[in-house]
């Protein structure tokens, strides 16, 4: 394979024509089951809705340390919220990550019955104007990104094209700001994120043009994803990767620390907390490579396996561990 990863136009996805469709479709799919890795375009968010996605995640960033820091995950819970620099280490064995972020979940009111389950809580908000309305718009316009992909995966998989519809209806999604510091001459052992898998269906990944995650090929050779103008880029996660029993694959990627100041904004795509994941093989049960677990269930093993104590961590992404999972 080359060193670029496919660029894909989903617009055919929502054409009336299931032919239409399914040339999209069968594209997808084969990105799916190589690196499942790929950019996106046709996805309908005009550049300038993107600008001011950037903005609002740099006017955040400019705040007070103290502010930031009364939003702390480690405060709020539940995966929202902020975490500083050197908090969280996706790849154990290396050191922490030099980044920070924000972790945004599905908005609930506070007196929502759903408070108190796993996973479900308060989203906790930075006191600037339009803020909030941004990212939830944000939030949004991933999730429909999202479950239009999944409907090609469907057809490419030879589903219903609705059948993960209601799986990702009351969705475990996080939308998360992500802020890499420049390296500024300064040596350091840490990774801008460490090498990791991402835990959930898809990941949608908006940068805005400063290079430096990188993706390791199935060949094993590590490649820069390139920034591809007005494009989201997508990849598989581990859930996902179940759920079809190994025919789409979740590949490692690590982000290294930019030479200049760089901004990403991840949104995870995880299924609901209760819905059954049961890889897909037709009836031939023998052969499924995983039992059924739910959603929540899946999430809280990863998390579980993985840190002790599980605290700050991230349902969007779980380290490597052992043997790659997709090579
Ligand atoms: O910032 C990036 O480019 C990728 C981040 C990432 O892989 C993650 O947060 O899971
Ligand atoms: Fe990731």
């Amino acid at each position: 394979m080359n060193d670029t990863l496919p660029i894909i136009d989903i617009s055919g996805l929502s054409a009336s024509s299931k032919a239409d469709r399914a040339v999209v479709a069968k594209m997808l799919g084969r990105a799916c089951r190589d690196t499942g890795f790929f950019a996106i375009t046709g996805h309908g968010v005009p550049a300038g809705t993107m600008r001011a996605l950037f903005d609002a995640s740099r006017r955040f960033f400019a705040l007070p340390e103290p502010d930031r820091a009364a939003l702390s995950i480690h405060r709020h819970g539940n995966n929202r919220g902020y975490f500083g620099l050197a908090e969280e280490r996706l790849d154990p064995g290396a050191a922490p990550d030099r980044k920070e972020g924000f972790n945004i979940g599905l908005d609930l009111a506070a007196d929502d019955p759903e408070i108190g389950r796993p996973f479900r809580g308060i989203n906790p908000w930075p006191a600037l104007p339009g803020w909030r309305e941004t990212m939830l718009a944000h939030f949004e316009r991933c999730l429909s990104i999202g479950r239009i992909l999944h409907r090609g995966f469907c057809l490419d998989l030879g589903l219903p094209e609705d059948f993960f519809a209601p799986a990702l209806d009351r969705s475990l999604a996080t939308l998360r700001l992500l802020r890499y510091p420049a390296a500024d001459g300064v040596a350091t052992e840490a990774p801008g994120a460490g090498e990791h898998t991402d835990y959930g269906n898809i990941t949608i990944l908006a940068v805005e043009g400063v290079a430096g995650l990188e993706l390791r090929r199935r060949d094993g050779v590590w490649i820069e994803a390139p920034c591809v103008e007005g494009a989201f880029i997508v990849n598989i996660g581990d859930c996902l990767m179940r759920w079809t029993n190994d025919v789409y694959v979740s590949t490692p990627h690590r982000v290294r620390v930019p030479e200049r100041e760089r901004l990403s904004i991840a949104f995870f795509l995880d299924p609901n907390p209760d819905v059954v994941v049961s890889p897909i093989n037709g009836d031939a049960s023998a052969l499924r490579r995983y039992p059924p677990i739910t959603g929540a269930d899946y999430l809280r093993s990863r998390l579980d396996a993985t840190y002790d104590p599980p605290a700050v961590r991230d349902p969007g992404d779980v380290p490597v561990k052992g043997a790659p999972s997709a090579v």
